[in-house]
């Protein structure tokens, strides 16, 4: 789904230059949920900006399903990044003076969805993340779990091929980040593709494959064995 070949991305400050990604090249296959840890400064927000299309690079290839990313205009990226790409922040984003369905319902007005089937699309998301009970009420009235069920649901109602997740749990308690993350899991297993930073080594085991970085530059890349993975391996 994703390749880079390459890839670097710097910034210049008052006379010096930090390089953010450092030569990157990564693979990353439809149906994976990557999770990229770090110390502070090794690029995982870079590396996600990137992703999203809402930073450029300065050097290398970046090629997202059949297109050719560093070569698109701002416009086309726009329209790559809105067709296929759902964000979630560890901030949750959400619209203050909007109720909860409203929140959800924004993206579909972007992509111009006639209002039965933006009713349609909320209600079935509300039910995905189980918080139809809350749906009139504004973000404030909800606890920080159920704000960040809410805006899994904004990220997730155009069914984007790819959800980006910047520190997802950072403002969660335990409780509720085990259910934020179980949540991403659910959504993994039904076919999106993943990709979180995250403070947490604990929440790792919910995705499909680990990523470190430091200094810009991939220092683990490893796979993940899932429990069926696990039992096959045990019963030879
Ligand atoms: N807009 C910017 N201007 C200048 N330097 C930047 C900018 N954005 C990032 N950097 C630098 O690039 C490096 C990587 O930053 P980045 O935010 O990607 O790291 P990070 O791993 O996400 O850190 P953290 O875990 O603290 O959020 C850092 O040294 C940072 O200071």
């Amino acid at each position: 789904m994703i390749t880079f070949n390459n890839i670097s991305r710097s910034f210049i400050g008052d006379e010096v230059e930090t390089v953010a990604i450092d030569k990157m090249s990564l693979t990353i296959k439809k149906g994976e949920f990557l999770s990229v840890l770090g110390p502070s400064g090794c690029g995982k927000s870079t590396l996600l900006n990137v992703l999203g299309m809402l930073d450029s690079i300065d050097q290398g290839e970046f090629k997202f399903q059949t297109h050719q990313v560093e070569t698109s205009s701002e416009k086309q990226r726009a329209q790559l990044r809105k067709n296929n790409i759902g964000f979630i922040f560890q901030s949750f984003n959400l619209i203050d003076e909007l109720t909860v369905e409203q929140n959800i319902e924004l993206p579909l007005y972007y992509h111009k969805v006639a209002k039965d089937e933006r009713k349609r699309l909320v209600d079935q998301v509300l039910q995905r993340v189980d918080i139809t009970h809350r749906r009139k009420h504004l973000p404030a009235k909800l606890s920080g779990g159920q704000q960040q069920r809410v805006a899994i649901a904004r990220a997730i109602v155009t069914k984007p091929a790819l959800i980006l997740a910047d520190e997802p749990t950072g403002n969660l308690d335990s409780k509720n980040s085990v259910q934020v993350m179980e949540l991403l899991q659910q959504l993994n297993k039904a076919g999106s593709t993943i990709v979180m930073v995250t403070h947490a080594p604990e929440h790792v085991h919910y995705g499909t494959r680990v990523l470190e970085l430091l200094d810009g530059k991939i220092v683990k890349d490893e796979h993940i064995a899932s429990f069926t993975d696990i039992s096959e391996v045990a019963c030879g």
